[in-house]
Formats: C-alpha cells, structure tokens, sequence
C-alpha cells in the first residue's frame, strides 16, 4: 500500500498535471450550430499559452468555456480536477481568474479602492485583511492615487489594470486574459508583460488571447491557433 503511494507521487512529480483539460468539447449559441468544434487539449500552469487566430474563430467563446462561464454542449472540461458543469461560477472564480475583453465589464463599485476589494468583502473577510491587500493591488498597478475616484472615468489603460487588481487579489492559480493590451500605450503595455511574466515565474498559469504579435512572441512559451472552431496548430517556442 505504502509502495503504491510512493509510486503515485513519483509519478505526478515527473508528468505534468493540465490545469485545465477540454475531451472533445463542442458548443454553439444556437442549436445545431457548433461553433467551438470537438476541441481537446490540455492547459499547463507551467507555460505561458497564447491563444490566436483571426476573428470570430472561436477564441472568446473557447476562453469562456475555460474560465467555466459557458459549459460545454457536448464533451468535458476539468479545471483543476473538477468538471466545469458540477462547479458553480464562485468556485471557479477562486481557481481561474478571467478578464472580458472589455473591462468595463468588470467594474462593479463608485470608487477604484472598493472596486478592487468588491470580491473580498462580498466573501466577507476581515476589514483589516481587506485593506491590506488592496493597499498591496494598488501599488502593483499603480492605482493608489486614483482610490477614490469613479471608476467609469479612468482611462482605458487604468480600467485594465483596475479589473486585473480586482481579479489577483482573489489570488487565482490561473488567468486567462481576453485581448488585455487592448488600448494600451507601449509603457502601459510593458507594464503589463512584466507584471504577466513575474506572475507566472511565481507560478500563477496563464493563457492569453491576443492578436498582438509582439505581445504575444515576447510572453509566450506555447501558441495556439485556433481557426473556425478548431485548433489548426499548436507549437511551443
Ligand atoms: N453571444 C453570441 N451569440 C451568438 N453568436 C455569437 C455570440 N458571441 C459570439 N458569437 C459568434 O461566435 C463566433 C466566434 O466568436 P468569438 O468572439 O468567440 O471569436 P474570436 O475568435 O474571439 O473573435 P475576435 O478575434 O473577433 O474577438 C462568431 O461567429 C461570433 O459571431
């Protein structure tokens, strides 16, 4: 018995583990129309995955069903183990971090401090814990000396680093972005790729969807092509 655990461990510490694994998934927005087509693959938190192709090929609604916010209409993912159609939105949230395209989406209070700590304090941990970390997602993103403003009023460049406070500060093990150096200067955008690559050196998964070729050749160490629901190749660096 002992023997055969030690075995187990050996052998998950020498294969690496998917984070998330799609068996044959298909889903459509309408009956009889697939538009994600019998996809199977598997997501490492150890890589750093872009994901691209060209428009309405299928990336956002593939990135929607791996952060767990669409099911599959036919086949399986697991995220973490578990499969997406047992696991409720709140649950996922806590292992898979996920960023719309459009990160007005995501701002849900009057102010950029509550916005970033909507999440914590709906969980309802401690007031002093609370500040303490979003003082923490602040000064990452460089967002302390716009606490206390609307948040509808940012730049677009301060609301993609607001909706990214408000998401890392539940502390996901894994984060799929949809187009974030959208509206981004070059600065704002360098800013990005070193907070990303310093994520994932830590050890935070991450897979993102992007049509930014420099962004994406600078980050990535695996490059998914995904064309009319498929994925036509699939290539690491
Ligand atoms: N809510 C929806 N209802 C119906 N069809 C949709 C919906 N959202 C997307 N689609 C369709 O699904 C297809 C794939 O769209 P999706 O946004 O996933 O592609 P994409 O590869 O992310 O495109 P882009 O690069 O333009 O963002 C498109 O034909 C699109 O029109």
């Amino acid at each position: 018995m002992e023997n055969s655990k030690n075995l187990k461990e050996a052998y998950n510490e020498v294969i690496l583990l998917g984070f998330i694994k799609l068996s044959n998934v298909c889903f459509g927005y309408k009956d009889n129309q697939d538009i994600i087509k019998n996809i199977s693959l598997e997501l490492f938190k150890e890589d750093f995955t872009a994901f691209t192709g060209p428009n309405g090929g299928g990336k956002t609604t593939l990135g929607k069903l791996m952060a767990g916010i669409f099911k599959p209409s036919r086949g399986d993912i697991l995220i973490d183990g578990t499969n997406s159609k047992d696991l409720k939105l709140g649950a996922v949230g806590k292992k898979i971090g996920y960023l719309f395209q459009n990160p007005e989406r995501q701002i849900f209070a009057p102010t950029v401090e509550e916005d970033i700590t909507f999440s914590l304090i709906f969980k309802g941990v401690e007031k002093q814990q609370v500040t303490m970390k979003a003082q923490e997602m602040m000064e990452i993103f460089q967002l302390s000396h716009l606490r206390n403003q609307f948040p509808f009023t940012l730049s677009q460049g301060e609301k993609q680093r607001l909706a990214l406070a408000g998401i890392l500060i539940n502390e996901p093990s894994f984060l799929i972005l949809d187009e974030p150096t959208t509206g981004l200067d070059i600065e704002r955008k360098g800013q990005l790729s070193s907070i990303l690559k310093e994520l994932s050196k830590r050890g935070v998964g991450m897979a993102v969807i992007s049509h930014d070729d420099e962004f994406i050749q600078n980050l990535s160490t695996r490059i998914i092509d995904i064309v009319g629901g498929n994925v036509i190749a699939d290539k690491r660096k």
